[in-house]
């Protein structure tokens, strides 16, 4: 199959202080956040200026990916938009279709299934091309990646820096964290017939490749960056927390791996290198985070073998039993009901 284009499909982020509340209006729009979560996460950016990293995080990963695009010869330009904030993916798939792009690929800046990290995306999808009308572009979203090799290996260098950092001092442990969701929403995610929980059960199986890769026996897989209201149970226990509970057990030190996400933007910097690093400070243990998979050379790499999955009918390279799911045209679900919205309260 022939295709015009890529379309970078991620978060967003604000770009300076008056960014910062109109963006997280976007985020929580019809979400049920509280607005005392909201000031308080405003702050978060306000640290760094009012910027996330995401965007220019993003503009650089695409500069990579459009690198290995012209070495390999494939002639495919890389287009950049965004759930919540500028460039919007809305504009994106305008400017897609006035320059008559009609077959495009979506690279979605997340490797696990679920609400939040796969159908919202395609809800993202679908919304764009609605938004364009008639001349839309079809667009075909790239699969998940949380089992492919090449994501992998690169979470499992990152860990092993982190650790070289702490001078591979013994006793230290490996903590893995992704995005905590509510508890309902866990358990919608995947197809219904899947029995549920696919975004915590593949948030497991990232991490037990990436130990597996480096011959970790001990890990633990925890959550971070809740913003629900504390009645509703979210993904437990929270990275903090666990710092505490690590040093009633005297772990003398962690390494931080954020397997839930491909890049060190704010949720990142702020939850983790900030809050999870002071409290392990406080309890005088050491602390290293290992960085986003997505300034390694290999994930512009795995970006490119996932396209040619499409435009030469590479096969799929994963490492787990999951299926191959996210891969779906103009923001349909992987299937009936697969990774449903939950009603807000
Ligand atoms: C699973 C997941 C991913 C991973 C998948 C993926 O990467 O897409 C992710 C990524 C991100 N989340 C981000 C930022 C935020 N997420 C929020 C709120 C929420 N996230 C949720 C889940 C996830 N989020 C959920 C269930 C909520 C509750 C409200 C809702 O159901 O929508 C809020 C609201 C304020 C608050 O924190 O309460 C903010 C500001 C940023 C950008 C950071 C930057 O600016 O650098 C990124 C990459
Ligand atoms: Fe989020």
């Amino acid at each position: 199959m022939r295709y015009d284009a890529l379309l970078w499909l991620s978060f967003g982020g604000p770009e300076g202080p008056e960014d910062v509340l109109p963006f997280l209006e976007n985020v929580t729009r019809g979400r049920g956040v509280p607005r005392e979560r909201l000031e308080a996460v405003a702050e978060h950016y306000h640290h760094f200026g009012g910027v996330s990293p995401i965007n220019a995080l993003n503009r650089a990963a695409i500069a990579a990916v459009e690198a290995r695009l012209a070495d390999e010869g494939l002639d495919l330009p890389v287009v950049f938009g965004n759930r919540n904030w500028d460039p919007y993916v809305e504009d994106a798939v305008a400017g897609l279709a006035a320059s008559g792009a009609r077959e495009v690929l979506v690279f979605p800046t997340s490797a696990f299934g679920g609400y939040s990290a796969c159908r919202q995306y395609d809800e993202d999808i679908a919304r764009a091309r609605a938004a364009c009308g008639a001349g839309a572009p079809r667009l075909v979203k790239l699969r998940q990646f949380f089992d492919h090799p090449l994501f992998v290996a690169s979470v499992a260098d990152a860990v092993r820096a982190a650790h070289a950092s702490l001078g591979d001092a013994p006793g230290v442990r490996t903590v893995f964290t992704a995005h905590s969701v509510p508890e309902a929403a866990d358990v919608a995610s995947g197809p219904p017939d899947e029995g549920g929980r696919r975004y915590s059960r593949q948030i497991g199986e990232a991490a037990r490749l990436v130990a597996a890769e480096i011959g970790l026996a001990d890990y633990d897989v925890v959550w971070q960056s809740r913003s629900g209201p504390p009645r509703i149970p979210w993904l437990e226990p929270d990275i903090v927390d666990h710092i505490d509970a690590l040093h009633d057990k005297g772990v003398p030190g962690v390494v931080v791996c954020p397997i839930g996400f491909v890049s060190d933007h704010l949720e990142v910097v702020w939850d983790l290198d900030n809050e999870a690093a002071e409290r392990a400070a406080e309890h005088g243990m050491a602390f290293a985070r290992s960085t986003g998979p997505d300034t390694d050379p290999r994930f512009a790499e795995m970006v490119v073998e996932l396209i040619r999955e499409h435009t030469d009918g590479a096969p799929a390279r994963k490492l787990s039993d999951f299926p191959a799911a996210g891969c779906t045209v103009d923001g349909a679900p992987c299937a009936v009901a697969c990774c449903a919205p939950q009603r807000r309260p």
